[in-house]
């Protein structure tokens, strides 16, 4: 069933005439989804007029001012290496900020994980003066840029704009390198707006826990993933969560590079509708969820492009040799993709052809030995491809690396 709304139906700002995205909502999703005789009521695709659309806010910022920031020009820059900080449970300001410099010393960018913003085991005026130390000292010793993406989501907008603003004082002249994330399942639209209005130049990172619960295929109410990451463009998330299109470990299938279409072109196919943005700027995918090196290549094979945030927690942290060979192995998955793809080791599959790069960079082949699961079921054949002639040498490998550290 398609239904057709007079886009005069929904209510406008009063403070500035603009349309709201919560009066969208209440009518198209509504009451229709607690209708007791409704068997199925999924929404698939949703279209806004352009004249209607260009009266919602839209992204100020996205991946091309991380592009900038990290001197990547403004054009094509590629993957955002990123990770989580982990584990969310205990985990003090000092070993936060010593893992955030671990990181950095390979990688771009670091998000706090979603439920973590000011535990009272690591509260965030002692939490953020460790982030910026580290990421001074990261970017002094790298000579790179690097971004931190601080939760601000609260139930109270004041609390959001507090937290906001403290986080600011605490970058200064670094505050560029500093995006804002919201929940923006949890805490709704709303708090996404709270966020692009009062902080306009601070790249807004929507996370979204708790989508499955409306967009998942077991439901058959609710929405899509594809129409609740479509509506987060229009109000103007700069990048959102994607999922990983079947490649990571949250529910997800290839053709979810619908979505990625929808957020970053100009004009695209959803389910059902073509959307036209009419210039409104682009809302970055980020991949997560349980993404690392080896996953990486085919996600973006099936994607065609990898400019995209990637934010690899396990993927990063859980790399046998740490934090800083973990990124790496991230940034060579998408170097690895690129050299297959023009052709550098000949006519060879995708998978034959990273296996030939790993011979050659460590941190990948590093990545080969700590997710060997993922490992057996891409690349098939990659011990002996790789030297290893069986099951012990696989394990005297990573065990080498166990006694460096423990002598460390
Ligand atoms: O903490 C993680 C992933 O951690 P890890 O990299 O260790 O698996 C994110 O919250 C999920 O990506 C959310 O899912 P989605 O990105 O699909 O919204
Ligand atoms: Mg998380």
């Amino acid at each position: 069933m398609k239904i057709a709304y007079p886009t005069l139906l929904f209510d406008r700002n009063i403070t500035d005439g603009r349309a709201m995205m919560c009066s969208v909502l209440t009518l198209s999703i509504g009451n229709n989804q607690g209708m007791g005789d409704v068997e199925y009521g999924k929404i698939y695709d949703i279209y806004f007029p352009p004249a209607y659309l260009r009266l919602f806010d839209g992204p100020n910022c996205n991946v091309v001012d991380m592009w900038r920031i990290l001197n990547r020009g403004m054009g094509n820059g590629g993957l955002i290496v990123g990770t989580i900080i982990k584990p969310k449970l205990g985990l003090q300001p000092k070993p936060f900020g010593e893992a955030c410099y671990a990181f950095w010393q390979g990688g771009d960018f670091i998000k706090n994980d979603e439920p973590q913003g000011n535990q009272v085991f690591c509260q965030m005026n002692e939490c953020i003066p460790e982030v910026v130390k580290a990421m001074r000292a990261a970017i002094k010793e790298t000579g790179s840029s690097k971004l931190f993406s601080a939760n601000i989501t609260a139930d109270d907008p004041n609390e959001m704009i507090a937290r906001g603003k403290y986080v600011l004082s605490q970058f200064g002249p670094l505050g560029e390198n500093c995006a804002f994330l919201v929940d923006g399942y949890v805490a709704g639209g709303t708090a996404i707006t709270v966020a692009r209005r009062n902080f306009p130049s601070q790249f807004l990172h929507y996370h979204r826990a708790g989508h499955g619960a409306i967009t998942s295929p077991q439901t058959q109410r609710g929405y899509t993933a594809f129409v609740h990451t479509k509506i987060s463009r229009v109000i103007g998330a700069s990048g959102i969560h994607t999922g990983t299109m079947s490649f990571g470990k949250m529910e997800g299938d290839a053709s979810d590079k619908n979505i990625a279409f929808m957020l970053q072109d100009d004009e695209a196919d959803g389910p059902y509708y073509h959307q036209e943005w009419e210039g409104m700027k682009q809302t970055t995918p980020i991949i997560s969820g349980g993404m690392n090196a080896l996953r990486l290549p085919a996600f973006f094979e099936n994607l065609g492009h990898s400019n995209v945030i990637l934010t690899a927690g396990g993927g990063s942290f859980g790399h046998k040799d740490g934090p800083k060979p973990g990124a790496i192995s991230c940034r060579q998955g998408e170097e690895s993709w690129k050299e297959w793809k023009a052709g550098k080791f000949g006519d060879v599959s995708l998978s034959d052809g990273i296996i030939e790069f790993a011979k050659t960079h460590e941190e990948l082949k590093g990545a080969f030995l700590t997710f060997q699961k993922d490992a057996d079921q891409i690349y098939p054949g990659w011990k002996e491809k790789l030297g290893y002639t069986g099951e012990s040498s696989v394990q005297a490998a990573t065990f080498d690396w166990a006694k460096k550290a423990a002598a460390n």
